[in-house]
């Protein structure tokens, strides 16, 4: 038996830290959506009991420090399921972005086997053994739109933005989140206004999502590497709605309400960056 199974790529609205914890994780609240970039998980049932990966892209782990296997081989232990898996990944969503490509592998890994191998689970048990791998892969499993708090983990469904335009573009490096976290001066940064951010999206007003896009990570990513911050002034210069950099980036993403801008934008971005996607939210109707 096979399965095919999509695995999004997320952007943070809004990104907020709230406190470091003891744990030496941080206090979030985030505003978290889809976007249709993905990866495709090809999952294969086998009678050998043995996971396996294979990735389309050799330079992402195939071992069991890839996310998709920590979650099939979770999966398995807990269920005590004998069967096997080969797991196949189709790359699409740049490696260590901010885009969460690992963590939505883990998730539609979680959810492919849970009916390759007749599991049963609910998307709430499989969310729950999704945040013993990574503070994103919660989310990933639900989707849509939510409001994620505790270390990101705790999600609460919200209305999806009205529809527009993303694009996305990664300056060629990877940042390491635990660094970016580890550097942040919690109390110093200017805080987001989550709230209102909630208030815009339930009103679909585009203008108020634009102006209430905001990152705390960026007073650390932004200082470590000039080329994210110039790839923001581009795509603001280039005629972006709103411009913020997702999670703990590099990846920035700029937001277009209407198509004729879309082409200036995304022309404009492949002039300075090799990685330039243009794409739409997902809302929660068309997954
Ligand atoms: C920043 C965000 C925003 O969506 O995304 P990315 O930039 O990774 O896409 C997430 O919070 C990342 O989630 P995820 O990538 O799953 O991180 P984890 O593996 O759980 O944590 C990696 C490390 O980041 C730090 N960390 C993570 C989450 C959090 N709330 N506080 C933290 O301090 C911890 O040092 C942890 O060891
Ligand atoms: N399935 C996977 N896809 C991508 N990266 C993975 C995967 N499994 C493990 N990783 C590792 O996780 C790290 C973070 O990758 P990724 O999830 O793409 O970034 P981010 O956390 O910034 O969104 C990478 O360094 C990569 O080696």
């Amino acid at each position: 038996m096979k399965c095919s199974v999509k695995a999004p790529a997320k952007i943070n609205l809004s990104l907020d830290a709230i406190k470091k914890r003891d744990d030496g994780f941080h206090e979030v609240e985030m505003i978290m959506t889809m976007v249709d970039l993905a990866d495709r998980i090809d999952l294969t049932d086998t009678d050998d009991g043995r996971i396996t990966v294979d990735v389309s892209e050799g330079f992402v782990p195939n071992d069991h420090r890839n996310l998709a296997y920590q979650a099939a081989s979770l999966l398995k232990e807990r269920c005590n399921v004998k069967r096997g898996v080969s797991i196949y990944i189709t790359k699409r969503i740049p490696v260590a972005a901010g885009l969460a490509g690992g963590s939505s592998d883990a998730a539609a890994t979680l959810k492919g086997l849970n009916q390759l191998w007749d599991l049963g689970l609910s998307l709430d048990e499989l969310a729950e053994m999704g945040a013993e791998i990574g503070s994103d892969v919660s989310f990933c499993v639900y989707g849509g739109t939510a409001l994620a708090t505790g270390r990101g983990e705790i999600i609460k469904a919200i209305s999806s933005p009205p529809p527009c335009w993303v694009i996305l573009a990664k300056p060629p490096i990877g940042v390491s989140t635990a660094e970016v976290y580890k550097r942040l001066k919690v109390n110093e940064v200017e805080h987001a206004n989550t709230s209102a951010m909630i208030k815009a999206i339930e009103e679909q007003s585009f203008s108020g999502i634009c102006n209430n896009l905001h990152n705390v990570l960026e007073t650390v990513t932004l200082d470590l590497y000039p080329e994210v911050k110039n790839i923001k002034e581009q795509m603001i210069r280039f005629g972006a709605d709103g411009v913020l950099m997702s999670g703990s980036g590099p990846t920035v993403f700029g937001l277009v309400e209407h198509e004729s801008r879309l082409h200036r934008v995304y022309n404009g971005l492949r002039g300075f960056c090799q990685d330039v996607f243009a794409v739409r939210l997902i809302r929660s109707t068309d997954s």
